[in-house]
């Protein structure tokens, strides 16, 4: 952290967390951040034990309430979703200082939003969803290469397929923290917590200790 970073004024931060969110979010655009929509996506299995991957955030909605993404309902976070549907997400923008963290419960949304979403994504991630069983073991780079090829030339002949997992969750944002860094650690952070329900959020901010 002992480089020049931005300064988080937090008595200026807005009364949702969806701006502030969406403004850092282009700030670290701006900033050149790769990828800066990628999130940590942090689950528990059935045993109670946390996992954790990246995935790509899709949406958030302007309150900051309902944060988007995909994932195949089949795959390990999506069995694990299904179990325990609560997660939390984590971003973290290096060349900013800057960390969001997101804790909340999960919904799936239902299949006609998520084969909507699913053509919207591109000819190679399509076929990636069609080939499926993500995360089981895989014998050899040649089985892949088979059912990859299988997966193409079923999307070749039907365009409007859809991965039969495919599924949009939404994470419905109980506490939402922004976190700023600073080179003396004297951090700045702002939890805005959830009062009201998600289809008429109220939000209250709370300083906390670094
Ligand atoms: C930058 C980045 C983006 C990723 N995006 C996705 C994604 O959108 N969907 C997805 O299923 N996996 C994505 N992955 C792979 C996941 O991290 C993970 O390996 C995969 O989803 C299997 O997770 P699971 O076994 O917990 O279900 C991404 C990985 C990285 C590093």
């Amino acid at each position: 952290m002992a480089r020049p970073l931005p300064s988080f004024d937090h008595q200026a931060a807005p009364a949702e967390p969806g701006p502030l969110f969406v403004d850092w979010l282009a700030t670290a655009l701006h900033a050149g951040v790769l990828d800066p929509q990628a999130f940590t996506l942090s689950t528990v299995d059935a045993d109670g034990m946390p996992d954790a991957r990246v995935l790509v955030l899709r949406d958030v909605d302007a309150a900051g309430t309902g944060w988007n993404f995909s994932a195949a309902a089949d795959s390990p976070k999506g069995r694990q979703l299904a179990e325990h549907p609560a997660a939390a997400l984590t971003v973290y923008w290096p060349q900013l200082g800057r960390q969001v963290r997101v804790r909340g419960t999960v919904e799936r949304a239902a299949d006609l939003v998520a084969a909507a979403e699913f053509a919207t994504r591109s000819p190679a991630a399509r076929v990636g969803a069609l080939v499926g069983r993500q995360s089981e073991p895989l014998g050899s780079v040649a089985e892949y290469d088979e059912a990859e090829a299988v997966a193409r030339r079923r999307l070749e002949a039907h365009p409007d397929a859809v991965a039969p997992g495919h599924a949009v969750y939404t994470l419905w944002a109980h506490e939402v923290e922004f976190w700023q860094g600073d080179a003396q650690r004297r951090h700045t952070r702002l939890r805005y917590t959830r009062t009201g329900p998600v289809s008429s959020p109220e939000w209250s901010r709370t300083l906390l200790w670094p």
